[in-house]
C-alpha cells in the first residue's frame, strides 16, 4: 500500500489525525532510560505502544538521533513500528535539500535504511532536489510550504509574482511536481489563514500540520482551516507536549502521554465535521 493510501486508511481506522513526533530529548526523559545505552530507544517503544491506536502516523525527528550517534536506536524504533504497527504511516522528518546526486543518498536512507513511508524534505533547491525521492513511488515526499516558526516569514512571505512565495510552492507542487501523487505539503498550525489559503490551492492532498501543543496553535482554528470536505486531509503533529506530559498522581509517562494524546486526539476531531 502506498504512503496516501496508508494514510487514509489510518485516518479511518483509528478515526484519528493525530500525528505523534518523537523528538526524544534526552534531557527530558525520565532518570531511569536517560541513563541507559538503549534509553532513546525504550522511552520511544514505550510512547508508542501507549499511543498506537489514537495516531494516524508517527513523525521521529532525525537529528534528536543523529546529534548523539544514535542511529542504531532510530533504526531499532523504525522496525519496531514497521513490525507492530504496519498500519501507521512512518514519516522520517528529516527536511532534506540537496544536489540530485546527494539527494540519492539522502532518499537510501530515509526509504531503505530506516524504511519511511515519507519524508520531509525542503524545496528551495528546485525539483531535480526532490525528484530523487519520487523513484520511490510508494513512498510520500512531504515538501515544506508554510513553517511553523516566526522566521519562516523571512522568506515564505515574499513576494513572488503577485503571490508570497509559499503559495507559490503550493501551486508547483500541486500542479507540477506531484507527477506520482505522492507529495504533501507541511504548514504550520500557528499560521491558520496561510494553512486555508494553502488548502484552497491544492484541493485533497494531505498537510503534515506541527504546531499545536508546545508551539501554542489553535486547534479549532487549524482543524477549520486545513480539513478537507471529507473533514480529513491533515497530520496534525504534536511531540513535546505528548512525549513529555507532566503525569498525574500514580500515571507514568507512557500512561501520562496516552491521556494527552487522546485529549488531543480528541479535540481535533470535535471541528472535522465539515
Ligand atoms: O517538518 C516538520 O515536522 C516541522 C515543520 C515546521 O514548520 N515546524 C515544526 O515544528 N516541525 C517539526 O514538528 C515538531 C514540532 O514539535 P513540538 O513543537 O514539540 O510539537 C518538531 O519535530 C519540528 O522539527
Amino acid at each position: 500500500m502506498n504512503f496516501i493510501d496508508k494514510l487514509g486508511a489510518a485516518w479511518t481506522r483509528n478515526d484519528s489525525l493525530l500525528c505523534v513526533g518523537l523528538d526524544p530529548d534526552l534531557a527530558r526523559l525520565p532518570a531511569h532510560l536517560r541513563d541507559a545505552p538503549d534509553g532513546i530507544a525504550r522511552f520511544c517503544k514505550a510512547i508508542i505502544d501507549a499511543t498506537a491506536d489514537l495516531a494516524c502516523a508517527f513523525k521521529p525527528q532525525i537529528a534528536y538521533f543523529a546529534a548523539l550517534g544514535a542511529e542504531q536506536q532510530l533504526e531499532e524504533i523504525c522496525a519496531y513500528l514497521r513490525e507492530r504497527y504496519p498500519e501507521i504511516a512512518l514519516i522520517l522528518d528529516a527536511k532534506r535539500g540537496d544536489i540530485g546526486a546527494t539527494a540519492h543518498q539522502y532518499a537510501r536512507e530515509a526509504f531503505d535504511r530506516y524504511g519511511a513511508d515519507a519524508v520531509t524534505v525542503n524545496p528551495y533547491m528546485g525539483f531535480d532536489s526532490v525528484e530523487p525521492y519520487m523513484q520511490w513511488k510508494d513512498r510520500g515526499v512531504i515538501v515544506l510550504c508554510r513553517t511553523s516558526n516566526a522566521g519562516g516569514s523571512d522568506l515564505q512571505f515574499l513576494d513572488v509574482g503577485g503571490q508570497p512565495l509559499y503559495q507559490h510552492v503550493a501551486r508547483l507542487v500541486a500542479e507540477k511536481w506531484n507527477v506520482n501523487g505522492q507529495c504533501a505539503l507541511v504548514v504550520g498550525a500557528t499560521f491558520p489563514e496561510e494553512l486555508a489559503q494553502v488548502r484552497r490551492i491544492v484541493g485533497e492532498m494531505p498537510l503534515l500540520v506541527p504546531g499545536i501543543g508546545a508551539q501554542g496553535g489553535d486547534i479549532e482554528a487549524t482543524v477549520r482551516a486545513g480539513r478537507t470536505a471529507g473533514g480529513a486531509g491533515m497530520m496534525i503533529n504534536s511531540s513535546r507536549a505528548i512525549l513529555f506530559a507532566t503525569p498525574e498522581e500514580g500515571e507514568d509517562f507512557a500512561a501520562a502521554a496516552r491521556r494527552v494524546a487522546m485529549e488531543t486526539r480528541d479535540a481535533i476531531n470535535r471541528y472535522r465535521a465539515v
